[in-house]
């Protein structure tokens, strides 16, 4: 039987004259690596946006484990869903392990100030987390650079290390934007590796990737998102198969084109004005 983790209900952003995302119903289930891809402007990164409670959404609900989210960072993060960002964003002045202490804060009576601040209830809480951090650098790979200072580690190990971070808070769900953008291909395959161990700790994934070999390779499940709409959903095979996605990659227009409507409204705009302008032409 499959449990719905997270639930995107007609979810729909505009911003001023912009709709970014457009009525789109989403679900991930318990146990599934599912990826959300399209052409660069379509929409995904604020369909997450409005997932993690970054954005409110102009219309719809997000879901997660069958209760509607608030839209707020980090009543989304304690409910259970964790992210990382397209562009890293570590403490780079802190330690490994600090940073993975503070992913904490959501899971520990002391809040996110005291663990920046390092008052004396997060030294308290520090010690009975720190087992648990270690675990998790453990699981990474991370371990033996415990007390190196995150802006000295190499790129791949930094997102490495945003992904610990996100563990921290002991998500259900885990969503990452772009985890493989900038890494190397022996970089690419141990994340694909540390995705797949993820998921098999029961926490279900959800990635934004441009890289469609890996996306491919991981995703139980793939979405494609086109001008804001999703277009397709299905397996890598179903979805790899599907002539409207190519074409949307390649900029083709094709039958059911979210872009059809309007781009048959300025043909016929251009058309109309040519015809004004050819009349014209006649009467002089
Ligand atoms: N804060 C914002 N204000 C206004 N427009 C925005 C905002 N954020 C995104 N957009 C617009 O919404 C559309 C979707 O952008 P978005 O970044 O979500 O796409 P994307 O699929 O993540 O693209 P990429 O793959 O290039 O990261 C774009 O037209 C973008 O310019």
């Amino acid at each position: 039987m499959t449990t719905p983790v997270l639930e995107a209900r007609d979810v729909t952003m505009r911003f001023g004259g912009l709709t970014a995302v457009r009525s789109v119903d989403f679900t991930v289930n318990a146990g599934e690596i599912v990826g959300l891809i399209g052409p660069n402007g379509a929409g995904k990164t604020t369909f997450f946006n409005c997932l993690t409670g970054l954005y409110v959404p102009t219309e719809g609900t997000v879901s997660y484990k069958g209760t509607v989210l608030p839209p707020k960072p980090h009543l989304v993060t304690q409910a259970g869903i964790a992210r990382t960002f397209q562009n890293i964003r570590l403490f780079a002045n802190m330690t490994v392990l600090e940073n993975v202490l503070v992913g904490r804060h959501t899971r520990t009576k002391e809040g996110l100030w005291s663990a920046l601040l390092r008052g004396p209830g997060f030294k308290k809480a520090e010690h009975a987390s720190e087992e648990r951090a270690m675990e998790l650098l453990e699981f990474i790979g991370l371990a033996h650079k415990r007390d190196h200072l995150a802006r000295n580690l190499p790129y791949g190990e930094q997102r490495k290390l945003e992904i610990a971070r996100a563990l921290a808070s002991e998500p259900g769900l885990l969503l990452l934007d772009e985890p493989t953008a900038g890494m190397n291909p022996q970089e690419t395959r141990a994340t694909e590796e540390l995705v797949f161990a993820i998921r098999d700790k029961g926490i279900a994934v959800l990635l934004i990737e441009h890289d469609m070999r890996f996306v491919f390779n991981l995703s139980d499940r793939v979405a494609v998102l086109v001008q804001g709409e999703k277009l397709v959903e299905g397996t890598s095979e179903v979805v790899q198969a599907d002539e409207r996605v190519i074409a949307a990659y390649l900029g083709e227009p094709f039958e059911g084109d979210p872009g059809e409507a309007e781009a048959a409204e300025v043909e016929a705009a251009e058309a109309a004005a040519d015809a004004t302008s050819s009349t014209k032409g006649e009467a002089k």
